[in-house]
């Protein structure tokens, strides 16, 4: 199937590489092209032998935006600072304006497309765990097929140099061709599990107990402290794989995967930090917490004790004022319900209060974004100290869990959730993260058992024991 109106691309493809010659500067060229019946996740799949380590997925729960992103035309990497949400639009405006684009233009998550994500805490250094992903890494993909609102289309991205040729292109092309006939991949083995390991239990009890204290008695009204669990298996664990599971079974969750190297960070969170298209904003405001019940009566039971517990209506409500500030410094309208309602996953509920805006349509996500992270939801309060503190009393290294993952066009939309209900899959091991918000009215045993349901959706998508 050669799906490209060869003439069109050839002629995009001449003038791009025109314009890098005469701005001696490199240029961005960006093809659109629609084509139907391409399952996302077979595609990302395809990739596997010729992109390994440069692939990325990601759907949101209404699967109104669902992208795959195959091989890497560039990338885009900010130092660890204070202004890494300002350095990475800036990267990517210099490359978005002067990109050459044909083909079908201004479709919201098709054409140049920058994927990736910010780290928690940009000031945590000294991880090795997460040294392939850096403080924020963003892809432009080579070849990425985007289902939006049911179409699909397929958007190939290539840098050209000044230095470069046209036949070095068409090599490219003819390999895009091969893989949508379809690369015949093997399927992977059954996985098997050989270790299944929380991470120091005990310690990370004590010290919820002692941020407990330090609610008490100082300014700090919340914190939220994450800990950590260790898979390993038998053989190597693929990401489609895990992505198919997440897929299947975390219906109401952003699915996302991001591989770098030989790692992927992968994930199935139900929270949303940023949506932007054109004039309209959204965030989530998603905070306390409790279990699914056995049955319809167990579960009706369950929620409607977290929408009337207190601790958990406190622990919620920092995140709301928070989030309602941040979104009303960039919007002219606001719209936020004043009761929160309930938000139910596979393995858990949640306190969710949606956060819906109207904002000038020049508004940059990555200026909310730097406004939003992190929301109390994973930082605490007040934010600073929060975020030092996890930095001081956290054993884990956070890397990208909690941080901001998700996608902007050149168009001004985008989407980034926040990077939790998610593991580090690294060859044969994998560490996952959970997280909760302690408040004053935290117990070290609940909060333990809280994080031990937020274990769920990843242990279960990766074949591991669920605890009851
Ligand atoms: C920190 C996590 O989840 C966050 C904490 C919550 C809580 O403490 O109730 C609820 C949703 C998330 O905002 C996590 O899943 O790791
Ligand atoms: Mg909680």
């Amino acid at each position: 199937m050669a799906i490209s109106h060869e003439s069109e691309l050839i002629d995009g493809l001449t003038e791009a590489l025109a314009e890098a010659k005469r701005k001696q500067h490199k240029v961005l060229f960006s093809e659109v092209v629609e084509v139907d019946n391409i399952n996302p996740l077979s595609f990302y799949r395809a990739g596997r032998e010729d992109y390994l380590g440069e692939r990325f997925f990601w759907q949101d729960p209404a699967k109104e935006m669902i992208i795959a992103g195959l091989g890497k035309a560039e990338k885009v990497q900010a130092a660890a600072h204070r202004l890494r949400f300002n350095d990475v639009e800036h990267s990517w405006e210099a490359l978005t304006g002067s990109a050459i684009k044909t083909g079908i233009l201004q479709k919201n998550g098709t054409g140049p497309l920058l994927f990736g994500g910010f780290s928690f805490d940009h000031k945590k250094n000294g991880s090795s765990l997460w040294d392939q992903f850096g403080d924020n890494l963003f892809y432009i993909p080579t070849f990425m097929l985007s289902i939006v609102n049911g179409q699909g289309y397929l958007t190939t991205n290539l840098i050209c140099s000044p230095e470069d040729h046209i036949q070095l292109f068409m090599k490219m092309i003819n390999e895009r061709d091969t893989l949508l006939n379809g690369a015949v991949i093997s399927e992977p083995g059954k996985r098997e599990i050989m270790e299944q390991r929380e991470i120091a239990p005990e310690h990370w009890k004590d010290t919820v107990a002692t941020a407990i204290e330090e609610i008490k008695k100082t300014d700090l009204q919340k914190l939220v402290l994450a800990r950590e669990m260790r898979l390993v298996f038998k053989d190597p664990v693929y990401s489609e794989q895990v992505l198919e599971n997440l897929s299947r079974e975390q219906k109401e969750s952003f699915i996302f995967s991001l591989e770098v190297g030989s790692d992927c960070f992968v994930g199935a969170s139900p929270e949303r930090l940023i949506k932007k298209t054109g004039s309209e904003m959204f965030s989530t405001c998603l905070a306390g917490s409790i279990a699914r019940g056995k049955d319809k009566q167990e579960d009706d039971m369950l929620g409607n004790t977290l929408l009337h517990d207190q601790k958990n209506l406190i622990e919620h409500q920092y995140v709301v004022s928070m989030i309602e500030q941040a979104i009303k410094s960039v919007c002219h309208s606001v719209d936020i319900p004043r009761q929160p309602m309930l938000m139910k996953n596979r393995h858990i509920q949640h306190l969710y209060t949606p956060v819906k805006g109207k904002c000038d349509e020049s508004v940059s996500i990555f200026h909310v974004m730097e406004k939003l992270h992190p929301t109390p939801a994973l930082g605490g309060l007040p934010q600073e100290k929060a975020v030092r503190r996890i930095r001081e009393m956290e054993q884990l290294e956070r890397g990208f869990y909690a941080g901001p993952i998700g996608w902007a066009d050149s168009y001004g939309n985008g989407e980034f959730a926040v990077a939790i209900r998610s593991a580090l899959l690294q060859g044969k091991e994998a560490s996952l993260f959970a997280g909760c918000g302690i408040v004053e009215d935290s117990t070290p045993e609940s909060e333990y058992i809280e994080t031990s349901i937020k274990f769920k959706p990843m242990l279960s998508a990766l074949g591991g024991m669920l605890h009851e």
